[in-house]
This record gives structure tokens, sequence and C-alpha cells, in this order.
């Protein structure tokens, strides 16, 4: 069976696990077969393990976007057969964060001129030398930072850190310029067909089945 690939994107605190979750529901209620893969898979990979202790900050060095970069695609390529046994049993494979992910949030740390070439060489080793199949559709939710800070502090407890905020989430700069990449990315297309979806409606969040059923709608 050819599963659909579809990879639900944007800053932490967005909302994509909710909604991740929802699409497979409204999916399923429809007949067909889907199931949620959420990276990183911080309890089940050597790789998703280094990067929970990487956003705990309890890893003894600092951690260069390159090489951060790498222990992302590393536990996506760890987690391969459990994404082929996945892709194999169901009609939508729902992503809650794919190689999009790492391309947003390595280039935003690095100088902008750099940005382009570290999109690029991610994009390269993940779906090249790591043969990863590239998502189908990649949707980016778009939600305001004051509203994904709050949606942060309601997450519950991680598996890595008892912080409310990891690394990631405390640099209020590194998601604005995760937010403006993610943007980019969708009006360029890079990896594939993109879509947008806002979570907020006069400025406030909306309903996340709503929020779902618009991204299922995009499937049909
Ligand atoms: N549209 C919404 N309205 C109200 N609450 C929401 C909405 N979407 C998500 N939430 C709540 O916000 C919190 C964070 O949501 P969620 O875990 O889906 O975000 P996320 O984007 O997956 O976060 P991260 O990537 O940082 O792990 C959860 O407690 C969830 O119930
Ligand atoms: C998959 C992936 C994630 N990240 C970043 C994005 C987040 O700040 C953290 C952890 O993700 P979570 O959804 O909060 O659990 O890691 C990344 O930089 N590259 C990736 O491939």
């Amino acid at each position: 069976m050819m599963s659909f690939l579809l990879a639900i994107e944007g800053a932490d605190g967005a909302g994509k696990a909710t909604a991740s979750a929802l699409v497979v529901e409204q999916l399923r209620a429809t007949g067909r077969t889907a199931e949620v893969v959420s990276f990183p898979r911080y309890t089940e990979t050597v790789g998703g393990w280094a990067l929970g202790a990487m956003l705990a900050g309890t890893l003894p060095r600092g951690t260069s976007p390159r090489a951060a970069a790498v222990l992302y695609a590393l536990d996506r390529m760890e987690s391969r057969d459990h994404l082929l046994a996945t892709m194999a049993a169901n009609d939508v494979v729902v992503f809650d964060r794919y190689i999009a992910s790492n391309m947003a949030y390595q280039a935003a740390q690095v100088a902008a001129d750099e940005a382009d070439a570290m999109m690029a060489w991610i994009a390269d080793l993940e779906t090249g030398s790591f043969a990863l199949p590239r998502p189908d559709l990649s949707v980016y939710l778009d939600t305001p930072a004051a509203i994904a800070r709050g949606l942060i502090l309601k997450k519950r407890k991680r598996s890595y850190t008892d912080d409310a905020f990891d690394a990631y989430e405390a640099d209020t700069g590194l998601q604005d310029r995760v937010r403006t990449n993610y943007a980019a990315m969708a009006k360029a297309g890079l990896l594939g067909q993109w879509a947008t979806v806002s979570t907020v409606s006069d400025g406030a969040s909306r309903l996340p089945a709503e929020i779902a059923a618009e991204i299922v709608a995009l499937l049909d």
C-alpha cells in the first residue's frame, strides 16, 4: 500500500501534536487507516535520547547546528523500520514534525547568509544519504509567538526535562527565526508541496477540531 505522508510543522507550542492526533481521529472516522509518527522519538532511539539531553541542557558540551542536525536525522534513520511498517499498514501517516523541522530550526541557528546552504545540506542528508521519504504534503501551523508560549506552558511533563521551557523553547529569538524560516520554506515549496493553516482567529486560538478538519480537507 502506498500511504500518503502528511507532515505537520510549526514552531514550539504551535499545536502540532494536538492537530496530528485529531487529523488521525477524523481520517479514521471516514474509514481511512492513519497513524501519527512523532519526532523526535525521545525514548525509542539513541538519537532521540541524545536530543532529549541536548534540549534539557545536560550534554557536557554545546552542540553545533550541524551536529544537532545529524542527531535529528539519526533519530529518523533509526526509526526507518518503524516508519516503513507504519507506512505499509496505513493509508495516511501523519508526522508530528519531520525533516522540515530540522531545516527550519538548524538554519535559524547559523548566520543569515548560511541559512539556505544549511537547509539544502539537511534535505540532502535526510532524503539523499539517509533515503528517508519526502512528505507528500507539509502543513505549516501558523501560531503567533505569544499564543504558542502560553500553549507550551500547558504541555504535559516531558520525558527529558522538568523545566517549563526546554533550551529551544526558552530562546524567543530562535522561535521568531524559526517562524520566518517556515513561512519562507512554505512559499518556496522546499521538500515538496506546502499549505499554511492559521491556528488563530480574531486573536484567539481556533478549536483544535476545526484546525484538524481544515487539514483533512486539504487531503480530499
Ligand atoms: N487550538 C488549541 N486551542 C487550545 N489549546 C490548544 C490548541 N492546540 C493545542 N492546545 C494545547 O496546547 C498545548 C500544546 O499543544 P501541542 O502539544 O499540540 O503543541 P506542539 O506544537 O506539539 O508543541 P511542541 O512542538 O512544542 O511539542 C497542549 O496542552 C494542547 O492541549
Ligand atoms: C524533529 C525535529 C525537532 N527539532 C526541534 C524542534 C523542537 O524545539 C525540539 C523538540 O521537538 P518537540 O516537538 O518539542 O518535541 O527539537 C529540530 O530542530 N529538528 C528536528 O528534526
